[in-house]
């Protein structure tokens, strides 16, 4: 199911103009844009979450013609709010992730914390470790460190971009930071009116 390229194929949304492009397996493409300049909604659409036209492909598998849970499990989307369901965290995890939370500077106990007591940077690494506990074929990473103060910003980026190119997975990486973009960006992409352009 890994190491195939993620493929967009004139994909509009009602923001942007035509995109087509490719993210290889293990690139991270960064997206940067001003507020409400459609990153998350192009996203959506990638996750087939928001409507849009044209195609989005992972290897050979089209999304129109998988069904769309199927979808969201591969082509996974990391929300930069995320949404919890059950009372505490380990039940929301599809597989035992210990390793991952250590690496994340979480304790093991966390798994038994109900969600309400969560700190909105333990809910954002929390939200990675459930991604990941689906073993996706792709990440779609919105505004992935915004809660997290700098040490754990560059652990989460570490941990996140040895996971991507270890497992080769392509990922679109929201930011809003110059230097993140340059520190973990394999292509630099940027919405200015209307339009998606590579830096
Ligand atoms: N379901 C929706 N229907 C219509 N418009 C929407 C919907 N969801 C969001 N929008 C609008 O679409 C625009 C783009 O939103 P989007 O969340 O993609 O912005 P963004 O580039 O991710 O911004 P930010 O950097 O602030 O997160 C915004 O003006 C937003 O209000």
């Amino acid at each position: 199911m890994n190491q195939q390229p993620l493929y967009l194929d004139k994909l509009t949304t009602d923001l942007l103009e035509p995109v087509s492009l490719q993210v290889k397996p293990g690139e991270i493409a960064c997206l940067s844009g001003p507020s409400g300049s459609g990153k998350s909604r192009l996203l959506r659409a990638i996750a087939d979450l928001d409507p849009h036209e044209g195609s989005v492909r992972l290897g050979d598998y089209t999304q129109a013609k998988v069904p769309a849970h199927h979808w969201r499990r591969m082509v996974m989307l990391v929300p930069a709010e995320s949404a919890w369901w059950f009372d505490t965290v380990g039940e929301h995890m599809y597989t035992p992730q210990s390793a991952t939370l250590q690496e994340l500077g979480l304790e093991p106990e966390v798994m038994e914390w109900p969600v309400d007591r969560l700190s909105s940077g333990e809910k954002q690494r929390l939200a990675l470790v459930r991604a990941v506990s689906c073993e996706p074929a792709a990440l779609l990473l919105d505004e992935p460190t915004a809660n997290l103060d700098p040490d754990t910003t560059r652990l989460v980026e570490h941990w996140l971009t040895g996971y991507i190119r270890e497992r080769e997975i392509p990922a679109f990486w929201v930011a809003h930071d110059s230097e993140q973009i340059e520190r973990v960006g394999d292509q630099h992409l940027h919405i200015a009116g209307g339009r998606l352009e590579g830096h």
